[in-house]
């Protein structure tokens, strides 16, 4: 029988997400270390109340309220609380002890990027991202490695899986937005500040994980134009279907002459367009690259069942190697974050409707550029945009 050096996980967080990874750690920990060459050890949970319902029957005996004390005796630690100070402060702590981490938490990496990295960087440790944009869609390695040699020109992404399940609601069945976003939180598709969602924040963030990514540049997250779906209204949404569109909130990224661009906006997308037929709180990305073409990738967006995946994957393999018994190799960390300044914005809008509020609400094409707001914004080339095309 082989034996593996275990590897003991620290997972701090036990929400949507949380409940479920540290489920799938626990029933799948001997299939992880035969893949990993380490055995998997849940460690501890942190969590803030240790009475909470919680969605996993997890073992009580795992839960603390002290990750400080779970960080120091782990050799990897799962952040899924969400937030920004407590999970950027026990980041930089996991890391201090020379601990890998695992995060989801795109709004954290999206402001807080450059600084985790460099801490990683500075002790040999890796930081991974994989569950952070997207969802179970794999993205973030396909950008980084497999798409290294060629150049990607434009990413159309729809990224939020609460917006997308909001607005296929009130697309497919005329519902109301409100009513809409509360079955997303039920579903626990939904931010625990939905207002993070609804205004287009979370999508910003993984737009700047995306475009950093895809353009070798750093994009600092207020260059990001961000636009929600709270000004959309049902009547948008049927005129656009008249006209033979789908309403859809996208993140669109693209390598300008000038500079990066980055946008997130509630678009009008053909409804012939693949991008058209993402339904429910599932994401995809259309990646258009020189010479790979046109890819898009699909699938789980948002939701308890599907995410984590993608954190026990990472997990498994951050200090994961093949050879029993011994500690995995650790490669250098990678870093998406190499600064390249980005460029300032540009103009142009197509065609502009009166939101429930009597608010300026504009509905683009996802060819069209971005907003006033962004206007005034540096963000992306000065140069007008050479009009898109499907
Ligand atoms: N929901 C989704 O579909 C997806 C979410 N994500 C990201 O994953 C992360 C987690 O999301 P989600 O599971 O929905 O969040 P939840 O709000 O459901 O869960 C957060 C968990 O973190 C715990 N927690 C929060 N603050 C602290 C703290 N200071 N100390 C200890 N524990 C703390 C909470 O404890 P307690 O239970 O005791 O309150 C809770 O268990 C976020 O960054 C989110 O953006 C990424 C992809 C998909
Ligand atoms: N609230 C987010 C969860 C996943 O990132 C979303 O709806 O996409």
């Amino acid at each position: 029988m082989i034996e593996y050096r275990t590897l003991r996980v620290a997972l701090l967080g036990a929400g949507s997400v949380g409940s479920q990874v540290a489920a799938q750690l626990i029933a799948r920990a001997d299939e992880l270390a035969s893949r990993a060459g380490a055995g998997i050890e849940l460690a501890g949970i942190a969590v803030r109340d240790l009475d909470a319902p919680r969605d996993a029957d997890l073992p009580r005996e795992l839960l603390t309220t002290d990750p400080h004390e779970l960080i120091l005796s782990s050799d990897i630690v799962v952040e899924l609380m969400g937030g920004i100070e407590s999970a950027r402060t026990l980041i930089l702590e996991a890391l201090g002890t020379g601990a890998d981490v695992v995060t989801a938490n795109k709004a954290l990496l999206a402001a807080h990027g450059p600084e985790l990295f460099a801490a990683a960087e500075q002790v040999g440790a890796q930081l991974h991202y994989e569950a952070a944009v997207a969802g179970a869609i794999p993205i973030i390695r396909p950008l980084r490695d497999s798409l290294a040699g060629d150049r990607v020109q434009r990413i159309l992404g729809i990224v939020n899986g609460t917006t997308n399940y909001i607005l296929d609601e009130m697309h497919t069945k005329g519902l109301g937005l409100e009513d809409a976003l509360a079955v997303a939180t039920e579903l626990g598709y939904a931010e625990a500040d939905p207002t993070a969602d609804i205004e287009g924040h979370d999508a910003a963030a993984k737009a700047a994980i995306l475009a950093g990514l895809a353009f070798h540049t750093t994009v600092p997250l207020e260059s990001v134009h961000c636009e929600g779906i709270t000004a959309v209204t049902a009547e948008q949404i049927e005129s656009a279907k008249q006209a033979g569109y789908v309403v859809k909130l996208l993140a669109i990224c693209e390598q300008l002459d000038s500079g990066v661009s980055a946008r997130v906006h509630p678009a009008l997308v053909p409804a012939a367009h693949p991008l058209a037929s993402v339904h429910g709180a599932n994401n995809a990305v259309f990646v258009q690259a020189e010479a790979a073409g046109d890819l898009m990738f699909y699938g789980a967006g948002a939701g308890a069942s599907r995410p984590p995946a993608r954190c026990w994957a990472t997990s498994s393999r951050s200090r994961g190697g093949t050879s029993p018994a011994g500690r995995a190799s650790r490669s250098r960390p990678a870093r998406p974050w190499a600064s390249r300044p980005s460029a300032a914005s540009r103009p142009a809008t197509r065609s502009r409707s009166r939101s429930r509020t009597g608010r300026a609400c504009w509905l683009r094409s996802p060819g069209s550029s971005t907003s006033r707001a962004s206007r005034s914004r540096p963000c992306c080339s000065r140069a007008p945009p050479a009009p898109l095309r499907w």
